[in-house]
């Protein structure tokens, strides 16, 4: 099995679950496999073909799927073919029957169309399984569910005996369930394997404006466009697909487009050119789906926040589906969460509707948390996270700030308890903040409680950031009732009202989410670029010279990628490109031992492969016949530089506190602190650059001022040169910090524009005072029934008002 693995495939070791699943099918059992998106399902029905000898068949949803799957197959030296409404090579039936390929795949419909005479003659020629990829099609639970699915139990009785292997990247119990009942599975063996896609970066961007959101993507794509990396953008609306499609040409960005007014031509126009790199962006709704089997898409943006946490998982994992470090972006806007009657409208059952609630509420939550993400994502999918932060994720890399917000999360807690858990949030906010709306007369005098206007200081999205958060730390909860979410509040919340005395409140303290602090959205914007570019997981580990090969090397297959008429990744992966250009192989045998070159590769294009190698290396100065190391590894550290890194990175100790750690024998200077830290950096340690850059006071100008230096030094070589012309205060650490963020091609974009500040606190809310007396009385009357209460205090207010 494993002489088969790296003939066919090139990988040196089978993950741990194909293993196990491949010798299962080989023993005859059924199996269904639940893992991760991109996490290695299809190498589970394409190896068993290849040991024993016979025909796969494999059912799969999507035509364009069954061509790229195909195409790649093709490419590793494995016969295999397709049998769909597309397929214009009359011959395949008849070569597929007589069992000339290795893997056939074809559509549900195709299957059920096929005649029995052509079942009986395959069987005889010989087949070793029957696979149903992407099986949660088959259930009306899974999010795609597709009626010629569950025809396919006919086939036990076509071909008994044969192993069923059912396949999905999402399958919660009831679905799992209903994949082995629907296709009849006998005592299947039964993979869950892990949701989690370490290689991915996921974060969250909250805009107001619709403009900034462009001006921001716009950005965000351009950076990947220079190294080469495939973006996709996921856009809910046909409309959005074409503004963004048209700001990216504006911007000199070619893109592709799919959606599904387009025709099928212009589709499949659009989906071959992304494919093949001939178009680095594609710019989709979500029907440019299942079918996307590119392994090098480096950024994958959601334009609005999707449907569901399900969809988000799946369509997120079409990112970095080989492994490399990739990054997954979702921006919304509040509005995006107000779409859940359109999305209820389409479903006819009571129970369906609460599903699609529940779906888009837990999409909501992403957005808003402001813990781990991955954690989040992972809990939803039924999956426990090994620790608290995942470290790769916007909100572990950059802690939001916290604030008690004891005083206004007394307010809105009061305010929704007045609405008695008959509203939704935006009753209780329209009254903080003096709606003027209809609504508010017309409904229980809303108008007249002693709380409507006081939260005017804050925007109407403000108080709903809050209230997400107040959600998330469980003192609020929101409950469906057929179109609508109402929310209330919880026990825990209660206890908090309770808590309040007329001279102290407990505190509250909550992260400050983009959403609170980004009220000034130009700051928010490039806050969050700047986020972008310190996210040091991003980078590929590899040095200035082993970067431009691998860049080079990456032209090279595509020309022969063109020439040989198929993608690039079909040649091989950009993982087996990154490891060509690490050690830079200069004979065959050398080349045959890299993960990722298959026996095909090498006899097809080894000599093509050694000469490009050989050119560029010398090109860019780098010898041949490297060792390999792992990219994006660190690499080894002095104890003293790892420990201050230790304490500044994990342990969240502040460049001052190191350098005075009681443990030394003596303090050491700041700046050698700041130095080690930096030194952990440029060995591949990651930082929080803004947060370092923030604490040792390096700004924009600093940087600029160390870049003139270098300029007219003309060499970074040797620091004091450097030093000796620039004024006093600019140190050794910061001249070092230059050069690595330089290395790591950072910008200083951003370090200047950090929004620490809070907003202004409560104290100078007009509501202050106001607050104060609220609250007492909330407290005394806790127990009765407030609304009538504070109505009493409003009234006491006008009073008081009037005697003034
Ligand atoms: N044993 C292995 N060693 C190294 N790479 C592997 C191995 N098995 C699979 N891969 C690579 O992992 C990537 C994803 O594999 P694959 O397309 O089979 O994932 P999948 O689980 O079917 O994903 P999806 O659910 O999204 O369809 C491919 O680039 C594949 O070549």
């Amino acid at each position: 099995m494993e002489a088969i693995l790296k003939r066919y495939f090139g990988f040196s070791a089978f993950r741990p679950y194909q293993k196990e699943v491949i010798q299962a099918i080989l023993r005859g059992k059924d199996c269904l496999v639940v893992t991760g998106t991109g996490s290695g399902k299809s190498l589970c029905y394409q190896v068993p073909p290849l040991v024993v000898g016979k025909t796969g068949i494999v059912v799969s949803p999507l035509i364009s799927l069954m061509q790229d799957q195909v195409m790649a197959l093709k490419q590793r030296g494995i016969k295999s073919e397709y049998l769909g409404s597309t397929q214009t090579d009359s011959t395949v039936q008849a070569k597929a029957e007589s069992g000339q390929y290795n893997i056939l795949f074809m559509t549900p419909e195709k299957a059920c169309s096929l005649p029995l005479s052509f079942w009986s003659k395959l069987k005889k020629a010989g087949i070793c399984l029957f696979a149903v990829d992407e099986a949660h099609c088959i259930s009306e639970w899974g999010h795609n569910f597709r009626a010629e699915y569950e025809l396919l139990d006919d086939f036990r009785d076509v071909l008994p005996g044969l192993p069923f292997v059912a396949l999905t990247a999402t399958a919660p119990e009831k679905v799992r369930s209903d994949i082995i009942n629907y296709l009849k599975m006998k005592d299947p063996q039964v993979t869950i394997g892990s949701f989690d896609r370490t290689n991915l970066f996921y974060g969250v961007k909250f805009f107001k404006r619709p403009r900034l959101f462009m001006n921001e993507l716009v950005l965000d794509i351009s950076k990947y466009l220079a190294s080469g990396g495939s973006t996709i953008v996921y856009c809910r609306t046909i409309k959005a697909v074409e503004q963004i499609s048209k700001s990216l040409k504006e911007a000199g960005i070619s893109a592709g487009i799919y959606h599904a007014q387009m025709d099928k031509e212009s589709r499949a126009e659009s989906h071959r050119l992304f494919i093949r790199d001939e178009v680095q962006v594609m710019v989709a709704t979500v029907a440019f789906g299942m079918g996307i089997d590119k392994p090098n898409v480096r950024q994958v943006i959601h334009y609005g926040c999707p449907k569901s946490l399900e969809s988000y998982y799946q369509e997120s994992g079409r990112c970095g589906r080989d492994g490399i470090a990739s990054v997954c972006w979702l921006y919304y806007t509040r509005s995006d969460f107000a779409k859940a009657e359109l999305y209820c409208g389409e479903s006819p059952t009571e129970n369906k509707r609460t599903a699609i609630m529940e779906s888009l509420m837990a999409a909501q939550r992403y957005c808003s948390i402001a813990t781990c993400r991955r954690n989040f994502l992972l809990g939803y999918l039924g999956e426990k996270s090994q620790s608290e932060k995942c470290g790769n994720c916007d909100n572990c890399i950059d802690s939001k700030k916290e604030h008690d917000m004891s005083k206004e999360a007394f307010l809105l807690l009061a305010c929704i308890q007045s609405c008695r858990g008959k509203w939704g949030l935006n009753m209780p906010v329209d009254i903080l903040r003096g709606s003027r709306a209809k609504k508010m007369m017309r409904y229980d005098q809303f108008d007249k409680l002693p709380l409507y206007g006081l939260g005017r200081e804050y925007s109407s999205n403000w108080w709903k950031a809050l209230a997400s958060q107040l959600i998330s730390n469980g003192y609020l909860t929101e409950n469906i009732r057929d179109f609508y979410r109402t929310i209330g509040i919880s026990a825990k919340g209660e206890k908090f009202l309770n808590s309040a005395r007329q001279d102290c409140q407990p505190p509250l303290v909550l992260p400050m989410t983009s959403e609170m602090t980004g009220e000034n959205e130009d700051a928010s914007a490039l806050s969050e670029s700047g986020k972008m570019d310190n996210l040091a997981t991003l980078k590929s580990g590899l040095s200035e010279a082993e970067e431009k090969l691998f860049q080079l090397l990456l032209e090279e297959r595509m020309k022969l990628a063109r020439s040989a008429r198929t993608a690039p990744y079909a040649i091989c992966g950009d993982q087996t490109v990154q490891r060509i250009a690490l050690t830079r192989p200069s004979t065959k045998a050398r080349l045959a031992n890299i993960d990722g070159v298959n026996q095909h590769l090498l006899k097809m294009h080894g000599d093509l492969i050694l000469e490009a190698v050989k050119r560029l290396s010398q090109q860019v100065s780098l010898s041949l016949d490297g060792e390999y190391r792992e990219p994006n590894k660190r690499r080894p550290l002095a104890p003293e530089k790892f420990e201050a890194w230790k304490m500044w990175h994990e342990h969240g100790l502040s460049v001052q506190k190191i350098a005075n750690f009681p443990g030394r024998s003596a303090p050491i200077k700041e700046t050698t602190v700041s130095g080690y830290i930096v030194d952990a950096a440029q060995e591949g340690y990651e930082i929080d650059w803004t947060k370092f850059c923030d604490e040792i006071g390096f700004t924009c100008q600093i940087f600029s001022d160390i870049q003139s230096a270098v300029t007219k030094v003309g060499s970074a070589e040797k620091l004091k040169p450097i030093k000796s012309e620039l004024p006093e205060e600019i140190n050794y650490a910061h001249i070092k910090t230059f050069l690595v963020m330089q290395s790591c091609g950072m910008s200083p974009k951003g370090l200047d524009k950090k929004t620490d500040k809070p907003r202004t606190g409560a104290s100078s809310l007009c509501w202050n005072k106001w607050y104060m007396t609220v609250r007492t009385k909330l407290h005394c009357f806790m127990n009765e029934h407030i609304f009538s209460k504070i109505t009493h205090l409003k009234n006491r207010r006008d009073y008081l008002n009037s005697r003034k």
